[in-house]
């Protein structure tokens, strides 16, 4: 406990440095301020080899690491660690090692040494699977010079402010559908409510309102037969991430040379990622070559892209691919968790619906103005991914020798900020335990600290879609049901690569006005 008191004080300093290196004026390096600093002060930087932690035995803390089922519990193991070692420290579990922190000012001089390409950790499965099947790496996978030109492109087509406009609507009409489709099983319960484990309704929700951005159409998941592959597509993802999380400290290629169930379970789910966004993608690309004239109706990401004639065919079929599988997961349980919040604190429940009540007036029904006056719906959001982050972690190689809580770090080693650990600590949120959306509207300070979409160039580029995704969903469920959970129900969370609730979330829906 000891060191925990001891935090802040070499933090502030290493902080002063990062300011002093970024308002020099550019013409002073940064590694050469750090190697200065270093020398000044020897005697209190702290070499590399003295930072706390278990990293001596790879394969005996990987033996470890197994028998706490690390593998699906790796966001508690930080946590753990965190607490024994203080707010740094370092870690070897079979072949992945890492230094690890926790404080968000750590966390400004981690990604001011991210480098002009910042690097994640490598998630060897993926790079395997495509090197396998000869397929291009998409935005996700893709580094150096060939990420950051394609990234700038996608950027301005996935991720631009300016593309709010074009992606509302889209949005706002799946929205409309879900409650339909939820009224249908009111109807239907002959109850007048409906309680169910809506994580597969989510997934439906979160693939139908990607699919609608990426391709400007829609796949018809709010409708009662629902296309068997879609519905392929949502399973194949959940065990896409499933499987990769232990391969994560077992390479892959050891797996697959044995013929590893979870390694073949991975091709299968990557196969039928693929097939499904290949079907999708020729059919956009079929009916724009079909097309004779402009069209005034906004036609989706991925025309956009096969328009614009910047990034090849292929290296656009990549990313578009890895866009549809990183949309659907990760904001359908982010919407659950909210729901599962929202439905234990009925009041704030209600201060969130009064809200939407009173933006929907100002706006007078204008989606895309709403958004701006929903800044407690946006907390919402923002808490749950405080409590619930979908990253157990964000990580970077860093890209020149840095100095954190008084140790120093060379460049090329893998850092990474424990954004679940960060999220539930004291020291750095107030009653962490407590979800409080109002914390994100106080004018404190909130210096990195809101993380769950990551940071810098390399952040989510789904970003927008999602933020203004939950966003309409929250606003269409809070003007049409009220939300319940079954009392004493303790949900936590299971690492799948991603976070996930350990057990089904069961909630019930009642509806706000008498059916029409
Ligand atoms: C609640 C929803 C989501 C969360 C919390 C989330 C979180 C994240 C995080 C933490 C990263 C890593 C960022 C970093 O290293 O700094 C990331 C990357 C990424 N996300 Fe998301 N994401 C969400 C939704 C989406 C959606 C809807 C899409 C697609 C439409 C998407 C596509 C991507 C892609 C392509 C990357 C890799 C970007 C790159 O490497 O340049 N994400 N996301």
């Amino acid at each position: 406990m000891a060191r925990w008191s001891m935090w802040h004080k070499p933090v502030t300093r290493s902080v002063s440095w990062i300011e002093e290196l970024t308002t020099s004026g550019g013409r002073c390096s940064r590694s050469t301020v750090v190697k200065q600093a270093c020398s000044e002060s020897s005697s209190i930087v702290k070499p590399f080899s003295e930072i706390p932690g278990l990293w001596k035995n790879g394969v005996g803390n990987l033996y470890n690491f197994w028998k706490l089922d690390g593998f699906r519990n790796l966001h508690r193991i930080m946590l753990h660690n965190f607490n024994t070692f203080g707010p740094i420290y370092r870690e070897k579990i079979g072949y992945y090692e890492s230094v690890n922190i926790i404080i968000p000012e750590d966390a400004a001089i981690l990604f001011k040494a991210e480098g002009h390409y910042p690097k994640r950790l490598k998630v060897e499965a993926w790079t395997l699977y495509r090197d396998y099947r000869n397929r291009k790496y998409g935005i996700l996978l893709k580094n150096g010079e060939e990420w950051r030109s394609n990234r700038v492109i996608l950027n301005k087509e996935v991720i631009s402010p300016k593309m709010l406009g074009n992606f509302v609507p889209l949005l706002d009409e799946v929205g409309q559908d879900f409650v339909t489709r939820v009224n249908r099983k009111i109807e239907r319960s002959g109850q007048n409510r409906w309680t169910s484990d809506l994580s597969q309704e989510l997934f439906k929700y979160a693939l139908e309102s990607v699919s609608s951005v990426l391709y400007g159409e829609r796949l018809g998941l709010m409708l009662d037969y629902i296309d068997p592959e879609a519905q392929h597509f949502i399973d194949c993802i959940t065990l896409m991430f499933k499987t990769t999380s232990p391969m994560l400290y077992i390479p892959p290629r050891l797996l697959k040379q044995i013929g590893a169930k979870v390694w073949r379970d991975h091709m299968e789910a990557w196969d039928g990622i693929f097939n499904q966004a290949d079907r999708c993608i020729q059919n956009i690309y079929r009916q724009l070559r079909q097309e004779t004239g402009p069209s005034k109706k906004y036609p989706g990401v991925l025309a956009s892209l096969l328009m614009l004639d910047k990034l090849s065919i292929e290296d656009i079929k990549a990313s578009v691919t890895e866009l549809m599988a990183g949309g659907v997961d990760t904001t359908s349980i982010t919407l659950l968790w909210t729901l599962y919040e929202l439905a234990k604190h009925p009041s704030l429940q209600e201060e969130l619906r009064a809200e939407v009540a009173a933006a929907r007036a100002a706006a007078q029904g204008d989606m895309l103005e709403m958004l701006n006056r929903i800044p407690l719906v946006k907390g919402a959001l923002k808490e749950t991914l405080r409590l619930h982050p979908v990253a157990v972690s964000l990580q970077r190689y860093i890209t020149e020798d840095i100095i954190i809580q008084n140790y120093h770090i060379p460049a090329g080693t893998l850092v990474q900020l424990g954004l679940y650990a960060m999220g539930r600590d004291p020291k750095v949120f107030f009653r962490p335990e407590q979800y409080q959306p109002s914390r994100w509207l106080k004018t404190e300070t909130h210096y990195f600290k809101s993380l769950g979409f990551g940071f810098g160039p390399r952040q989510c580029l789904g970003r927008r879609i999602a933020e203004a995704e939950m966003q309409i969903f929250l606003i269409h469920m809070l003007e049409n049901f009220r939300v319940e959970t079954q009392r004493h129900v303790d949900v936590q969370s299971t690492f799948e690569l991603i976070l996930v609730p350990d057990k089904p979330i069961i909630l019930t829906l009642k509806p706000l006005h008498a059916s029409r």
